[in-house]
This record gives structure tokens, sequence and C-alpha cells, in this order.
């Protein structure tokens, strides 16, 4: 039989298998609709157990559908013959027939373990493993692995070989697909870790860090649903475009329970995805500001009463600033949040005021304390003055009071310099719209100050069926890119895992924070509840070409060493264009290069230049073909953290590489996000 007929042969026979699949399927979805039915007529029933069962089966109805209906693409997509004869269908969930014998095994069942830890030199029983590509419900095509010819039939076909390959040479579209079916060896081992402590997992760009971390997401909801399931999985990456790109990942591999947050938008309530300049965002992220804030709170508000004044019974009573000042600073240093002790500030004044009537007493005016303090203390100008001078603070109002350079010099004293005030003064005084910097300082004024008091009160039963706010019990939480969290950002999402197991992924190299000890360090104060600490290291880059990413290993070559860059797998024979232009050919040069590669290549192309420049860059390119479809896109080099494009133009490398004190990281960053065709223009 030629090569050709014998693959077209094994695909049959696969098919067959991927048929009796897709049938059972949908048996099974009618199945679970009719449970979803049936749950309902439970219900109609009333008594508190039948209500209860009626939830169970409901329960279990809606996970089996939704886990049924999660994208069937791919639904099969791999095959295991082990040495006894024996063979299994692996896929994105697990499927038996009627008499309860597999005919797919979900890839995170212990079963499937061998089809991604199984090699040449440990075949774990394993003698051919197959991968299968569909289109929808047919076999397009399969790629198999012999890991133990000794023991292989003599009839056993094998086609191919490289499905890895083939899988990194096709083009990406617009979300990141999920890697089930070529999941490495070294990838597996950290996916398949156990759930507890921290799992840190480093590599370089391309080493499918955040491919792994989703994976390894849907692996521990699926075998610690129990745990897991109830508290949730919080997953943190750099930004919405980010969050978007990924966000197919685990719906696709049926999960849906999961929760995930760009760095802007953790804090419920506001989102943002504004980046301030570097140096605002660096003092911003320092954790000097959790003292500057624990100060801001202490100062009194801006327009706070410089004194207190009562008539009781025909005597003046009169705190003046000194004591109200005394009064103030002795509240503060009980400790605790200010939001939660606004009776003791009424408390404290009240006696205040009682002192001043017990030394103006004589003979025409006896107070009595109890009188004074409950006469006084219902007063409505009592009320007004204790509004104004201890008010409710709120974080987002608290913030912008430190847009008074003054104010902000008061509470940074010592802790930052004339030069940062300013640009942090400037920076709130403009405040149309928070920054992902800001999010962090509102978060720990939010927990510094305490709950203000309600304004509006939820009903009960809508307050039990939606998450609390700001809800902090999550049982995993992933963070991704997290070479980039502040210190304040460590805070933030350190107070969400607090009985949290952790993954943590990232990319030292790729760091734009300035003071990396001063990060660990806040990073290990969030973690400091964790005992175990297991790491895993990545060393494949599976998205660049060799040729693309040599060209970005040369950015920070002389700036690390060399084991912490990765080995790009793929040659493409495609050298990337780096060309030269004087500064006003540039935005002809942009245009040009991105017409090339719109044409060129088939996905993505993205444009990725300095966060300075990037509207600038916006502009000359709005009237190139593609610049207002999904395909084109210009963006900045931080808001290219973690994507990936098939084809992308640099505009500009220097003065990336010129933004900040991180920029040479900046620009290796930008250089490593193409698959395909990389386009470099710059100027001398
Ligand atoms: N085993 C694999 N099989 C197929 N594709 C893979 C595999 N591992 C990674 N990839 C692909 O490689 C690309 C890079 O993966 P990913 O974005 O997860 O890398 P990363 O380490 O997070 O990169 P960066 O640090 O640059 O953000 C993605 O397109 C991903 O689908």
């Amino acid at each position: 039989m030629s090569e050709a007929s014998t693959k077209q042969a094994e695909i049959a026979v696969e098919q067959q298998h991927v048929d009796r699949v897709y049938a059972r399927l949908d048996e099974l979805r009618a199945e679970a609709e009719a449970m979803r039915d049936k749950s309902y007529e439970y219900g109609l029933e009333a008594t508190p157990e039948a209500l209860n069962e009626r939830d169970v089966m409901l329960y279990h109805a809606n996970r089996t559908l939704q886990a049924l209906n999660a994208e069937s693409e791919g639904l099969v997509f791999g095959r295991l013959d082990f040495a006894g004869g024996d063979a299994v269908h692996i896929g994105r969930l697990g499927i038996r027939d009627p008499q309860f014998d597999n005919l797919l095994v979900d890839w995170r069942a212990p079963l499937a373990a061998a089809f991604y830890q199984a090699t040449p030199e440990q075949p774990l029983d394993v003698v051919r493993r197959r991968v299968i590509r569909s289109s929808r419900e047919r076999v397009v095509d399969l790629s198999d692995d012999l890991l133990d010819p000794d023991r292989a039939p003599a009839d056993m076909r094998v086609i191919g070989d490289g499905a890895l390959m083939a899988a990194l040479t096709r083009s990406r579209g617009d979300s990141m697909r999920n890697i089930v079916a070529t999941i490495q060896k070294e990838q597996d081992d950290a996916i398949r870790a156990p759930e507890g402590g921290v799992t840190e997992i480093t590599g370089g760009p391309g080493t499918g860090k955040t491919a792994v971390a989703l994976h390894r997401a849907a692996y521990l909801l699926y075998r610690e649903q129990r745990r897991l399931g109830g508290p949730g999985v919080l997953v943190v990456g750099p930004s919405p475009v980010f969050m978007s790109y990924i966000s197919r990942v685990l719906p696709s591999m049926g999960e849906h329970n999961v929760e995930l947050r760009a760095l802007g938008e953790v804090l419920d309530g506001i989102g943002t995805a504004k980046i301030d300049d570097p140096r605002t965002a660096e003092i911003k992220g320092s954790s000097r500001m959790v003292k500057v804030l624990r100060r801001a709170l202490r100062l009194p508000p801006p327009d706070a009463p410089d004194h207190l004044q009562m008539f009781y019974r025909g005597t003046v009573l009169k705190l003046q600033a000194d004591e109200l000042k005394r009064i103030r600073r002795s509240l503060h240093n009980k400790g605790g949040q200010p939001n939660r002790y606004r009776m003791r500030a009424a408390d404290a004044l009240l006696e205040a005021l009682w002192q001043q009537a017990k030394q103006a007493a004589d003979e025409n005016f006896q107070p009595d304390r109890d009188r004074l303090i409950t006469e006084i203390g219902e007063r409505i100008e009592f009320h007004r003055f204790l509004v104004a001078w201890w008010p409710p603070l709120y974080p987002m109002q608290v913030l912008r009071w430190l847009s008074d350079p003054a104010r902000l010099s008061q509470a940074a004293r010592r802790l930052l310099s004339a030069e940062e005030v300013d640009l942090l003064a400037k920076s709130w005084s403009e405040v149309t719209e928070w920054t992902v910097a800001d999010i962090a300082l509102i978060d720990e004024l939010r927990v510094l100050a305490g709950p203000p008091p309600k304004r509006r009160r939820t009903a009960p039963e809508a307050e039990q069926a939606r998450r609390a706010v700001n809800y902090d019990e999550y049982a995993h939480v992933v963070v991704d890119e997290s070479q980039d969290l502040s210190p304040m950002q460590w805070r933030m999402v350190g107070r969400r895992g607090r009985h949290a197991s952790w993954t943590i992924v990232g990319d030292p190299v790729q760091s734009s924070w300035p003071d990396p000890a001063e990060a660990a360090a806040a990073r290990q104060e969030a973690l400091s509840a964790q005992r175990t600490h297991r790491r895993f290291t990545l060393r494949t880059n599976y998205r660049n070409s060799a040729e693309i990413f040599a060209v970005a290993a040369d950015a920070v070559r002389d700036l690390v060493p060399a084991d912490d860059l990765p080995v790009a797998v793929r040659t493409t024979g495609i050298e990337p264009a780096v060309r030269e232009m004087a500064a006003d050919e540039l935005p002809q040069a942009a245009r040009s290069a991105a017409v090339e590669l719109v044409a060129a290549a088939e996905g993505t192309v993205g444009v990725i230049t300095t966060m300075a420049r990037r509207d600038e860059v916006r502009e000359w390119l709005s009237t190139v073909d593609g610049s207002d479809s999904d395909r084109l896109r210009v963006v900045g080099s931080l808001e290219a953290k973690g994507m990936e494009y098939d084809a992308v133009v640099v505009v500009d490398p220097d003065g990336l590489a010129a933004e900040s004190s991180t920029g040479r990281r900046a620009l290796y960053v930008a250089l490593s996000r193409a698959t395909q065709l990389l386009t470099v223009l710059k100027t001398p």
C-alpha cells in the first residue's frame, strides 16, 4: 500500500471510533436534558427534600451539559496503543458507553498521563502514540510516534511524524488554542504537579508557560473538583486584551468555573487598562506606598473643621485645633481601620467636651457627664461636625485628595522625593480614568480604611446568590506574567489567595519591574503561608522560528546568563527583515511593512512600538487595508506582554530600548512575539 493510502486507511479506522464517540455524546446530551427537565418537576413538589434533590440534579445536569456543549472541535485527539494490544482514545472529556466501558478517556485522568509522559527511553508500556487532528467531526490527519518498536506487532502502521511541528507551523487565530493534543513532557510535569503550596513555572518567551498554566487549572479543577469547585480558581494576567486572548482555552476544555482578571480588573467595580508612564508606574507600585497611604488616611480630610464649638446650658464649650489634632492622633494610634471607629471618634469628642464642661463648672453650672454626653451626642450639629471631621473614607476619594501636592508631601515625608511627589500629584490631578497601578493602591486603601457604611442594602437572597464583593476565598490562584507584578500588586493579589494554593508563571528576563528584589520580598510576603514550593523550568520556545528568536535574544544576550534563554526548535529558513531609514521615512516604511505582512501572513499582524508613540503609529496605519479588521493591531511594548501574532513589525527598537530602565527587556518581549515573520524598522 502506498504511504497515502495507508494513511487514508488509518484515518478511516479512527473515523469509525470518532463517529461512535459523537453518537454517544448525542445520547448523553439527551439524557442530561431529560434530567434537567425532571429536576424542574421535582421543584414543583416543593418539600425541602424535593427542593434539595432538585438542586443536586440540576447542578449535575447543567455541569454535564456545559461540558458536553463545550466546543466539540477536536474532542478526540489522541490514542495510545499498549504493548499487550489494548488501545485507548484520549479526549477533552471522558465518555463511557452504556456498558460503562471507556470510549474516550479524559486527558486529565491518570490513564491518559502516559500520552504526555511516555518517551522512547521510558515508553511506560506504550508502543504507539497517535495524535488525531479533526475538523469538526471529521478526522483529517494523523501523526504517530513509535515509542517501543521492539514490542510493536508486525502489522502496526505508523503514520508520519511531528504532530508538534505541524501544530506549531499552523497560523494562530485571534485567541489562544488549547494544546491538549501536543503537550510535551516537560510541560506535562508542571501541569500534573500536586495542587498544594506554590508551583512555580519559569521559562523564556514562547515556552508555553501560559498554555501550561491554563491546562494546569483545568487539570486541577478536574482532579480536585471538590476542593476547588466551590471556592473557585482565580487567574490573573497582565491586560484585558491578554485575558480575552486566553479566554477560550478553559471553556474549550469544559471548564467555566474560573475567574479571569487582568491586573487592572482585580478590584470589583472598577476596571481599567490605562497604563502610567514607566516612572510613575514604578513609584505607584513601590511598597513605600503602603506607608504613604497609611499616613494619608491619618490626615484630616481637606475640608475638616478646625474647631468644635457647642453651647451647653448657657456655657460655651470649645475644642481648639490642637485639641482636635490630639484626639485624631490618639484615635489613629490605637491602630485599626478608621471607618470602623466613627463611634469611637464621637465618644472621644464628647469626652473632651465633658472635660471642658467639668473645668467650667461653678455654682450656676453643674453639668452631669452622662446627661451631657447623651444630650450633645444627639444634636444634629454634633453629627454634622462628626461627618465633616471624621467622614467615611472612600478609597478613590482618598487617592484623589492626594492630587494636592502639599497633602501628598505630608503623607510622603522622607519616603518619596520632591520629584516623585510631583509626578504622582500630577497623575492624580488629571484623573479621568484610573490606571492599572492605581487599582492596587485603591485596593490597599480599601483594606486600610475598612468598609464605609453601606449606602444601599441589597436583598439578602441576592447577596447569597452572588460571591461577596472583593471575594478573597479562592482555593487556587494562577498568576501569569508574574515577573511584572509590582510589590503593591503582589499585595493586592496575595490578599485574594490567603487560603489558596498557587501556580505562578513568569520569566524574570522579560521583567519590566525595575527593582526585582523589592518585588521578590512582596511576593514572599504574599505567599508566606505556603510551605511547599516546587519549581519547573521550560526550556523550549515553541512560538518563534529559530531565525526570529536569534534576533530577539540579541537584545538581552549581555544582560542574562545564556541558560536563561530558551531554545527555539523550528526553523523556517526565513530571516527577519531589519531595515534602517531616516526618521521622516518611518511612517511610510511602517505602512509598507504592514501591507506586506498582512498579505504574506495568514493570521494576525502585530505592530509593536514604544508606549509613547503607539497612538502616533496607529494614526500612520489607519489607512492601511486591514487596519479596521482584527488582523492588524498596533500596540505599545507593555501591551504586547504575553501576546503573540503570526507576523510582527517592531517600529523604533532603539526608542523601545530607551523608554525605561528595563527597556532592553521590553524590546526582547516585542521581538519575541512573532510565530512566522518579523520586520524591524530602525532609525539612526
Ligand atoms: N506543546 C505545545 N504544542 C503546541 N503548541 C504549543 C505547545 N506549547 C506551547 N505552544 C504554543 O506556543 C505558543 C507560546 O505559548 P505561550 O504563550 O503559552 O508561551 P509563554 O511561555 O507564556 O510565552 P511568553 O513568556 O512569551 O508570554 C502558543 O501559541 C502555544 O499555543
